[in-house]
């Protein structure tokens, strides 16, 4: 079978408010960054399927003959509710893993072979490269996993045909429709399982999707009327991995049932004050004490997820940095090190805002204001991608 090549991309993501209660049936807020991972997926004719991964280092070749020998005519590739245990099995044993936390390398090329396998397997199978570049950086709380994840379902479903591709020649990028979108969504989910374990997907739907969006078991409803917010967004670089923290929490709140579940209604009940505040900002005059407000809650989370034991002494330095200049700031993604975000005032001038990011690297951190809410998964036209992330990708 001979594919088409196609290049698609994918955003990153930051949580205001929600992450980890959202993994136990709670509100999440979440925003598309501009941050993006782009995938090339080219044809080969040589019975190769490989894969380069460069921000993991991360450079992998199998023989067709190799892949094809995985997959099993009880394989059902319409089952999307649950992940497809035996397949991952095999998987496991083909890449020689037998802990259950995965390194990077492993996870990715979980993700990879289990959509690829899914997807081609009972079929006939193409010989193909995959290359991936992100700009985010990877396992820092900015849903690098959903954004890989969302781009290989996105390629993977494209070449089989199952959705089309959404280029037209006059456009530099195509969108698919809510239709396809889903579809793709489903399957990035199936990546994010491999990855994350037990995901609540909010970070795929806003890999697919784009923009600010509320999410609750499940249920995505885009918020279309929010105000623009300043953010600045600050990578600690102290790794972690977020299927380690989910199941961190997941056992906390087994162990201590009655202690942990307030703690994760307080959560939800956060998300959705700030909601209702976003929600005001649009339809009346933005005052300070909107801000103070949105300020409030970013402090009564930041406590919270220390109670649910995914902070980390580099976040609290964050918090005590910006706090030192009247900024507030949490972590967002799953914890543990990672990222945090703060919240900037529009009226912040830029003296304060320097400051802080000296302050912030002055700790050793990357820090940078961001803007927020970038479209969803994309497909495009080679000459709308910026050059630098090209030329990494045609490395390969
Ligand atoms: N650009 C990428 N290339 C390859 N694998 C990636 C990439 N981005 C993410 N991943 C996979 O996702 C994992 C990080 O996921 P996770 O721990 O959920 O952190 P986050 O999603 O916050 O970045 C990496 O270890 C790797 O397996
Ligand atoms: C902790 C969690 O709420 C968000 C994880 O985001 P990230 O992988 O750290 O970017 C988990 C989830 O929602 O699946
Ligand atoms: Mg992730």
């Amino acid at each position: 079978m001979e594919v088409r090549d196609c290049l698609i991309s994918a955003p990153g993501k930051a949580i205001l408010h929600g992450e980890h209660a959202v993994v136990h049936g709670k509100v999440a807020l979440a925003v598309s960054l501009n941050l993006r991972t782009y995938l090339k997926l080219k044809a080969r004719s040589d019975g190769k399927v490989c894969i380069n991964l460069p921000n993991i280092d991360t450079f992998v070749c199998w023989e067709l003959s190799e892949l094809k020998q995985l997959t099993s005519s009880s394989d059902k590739k319409e089952e999307l509710q649950r992940l497809d245990a035996e397949l991952v099995k095999r998987l496991r044993k083909f890449i020689g893993v037998t802990n259950e936390n995965l390194d990077s390398s492993a996870s990715a090329i979980l993700a990879f072979l289990y959509i690829y396998l899914s997807l081609f397997g009972s079929g006939d199978m193409p010989s193909l490269t995959v290359s991936v570049w992100s700009e985010l950086p990877t396992g820092a709380g900015l849903g690098s996993s959903a954004a890989y994840s969302v781009c290989l379902a996105a390629a993977f479903l494209c070449a089989t045909g199952n959705i089309p591709t959404p280029l037209k020649e006059w456009e530099q990028t195509g969108r698919w429709c809510q239709e396809d979108l889903e579809l793709i969504n489903s399957w990035a989910f199936q990546g994010e399982k491999i990855i994350h374990g037990n995901p609540s997907g909010v970070d795929n739907a806003v890999g697919t999707w784009g923009g600010m969006l509320r999410f609750l078991a499940g249920k995505i409803i885009p918020l279309s009327r929010v105000p623009l917010l300043r953010i600045l967004l600050t990578n600690t670089k102290v790794p972690r991995s977020t299927k380690v923290l989910v199941a961190r929490v997941k056992d906390k709140i087994n162990k201590f049932p009655s202690v942990m579940i307030p703690v994760l209604d307080s959560v939800d009940a956060i998300s959705c004050t700030c909601e209702k505040v976003l929600t005001e900002m649009t339809c009346e005059p933005i005052t300070g004490d909107h801000y103070n407000i949105l300020e409030e809650l970013i402090d009564i989370n930041q406590h919270h997820l220390n109670v649910i034991g995914v902070g980390h002494p580099s976040l609290d330095m964050l918090c005590q940095v910006t706090a030192a200049r009247g900024l507030h700031s949490k972590l967002t993604g799953a914890g543990g090190g990672g990222c945090g975000i703060t919240l900037l005032r529009p009226e912040t001038d830029s003296t304060t805002v320097q400051g802080t990011m000296k302050d912030l690297r002055d700790c050793g951190y990357d820090c940078w204001e961001t803007s927020i809410g970038g479209p969803g998964v994309q497909q495009h036209f080679p000459s709308s991608v910026k050059e630098e992330i090209m030329e990494v990708l045609n490395r390969y």
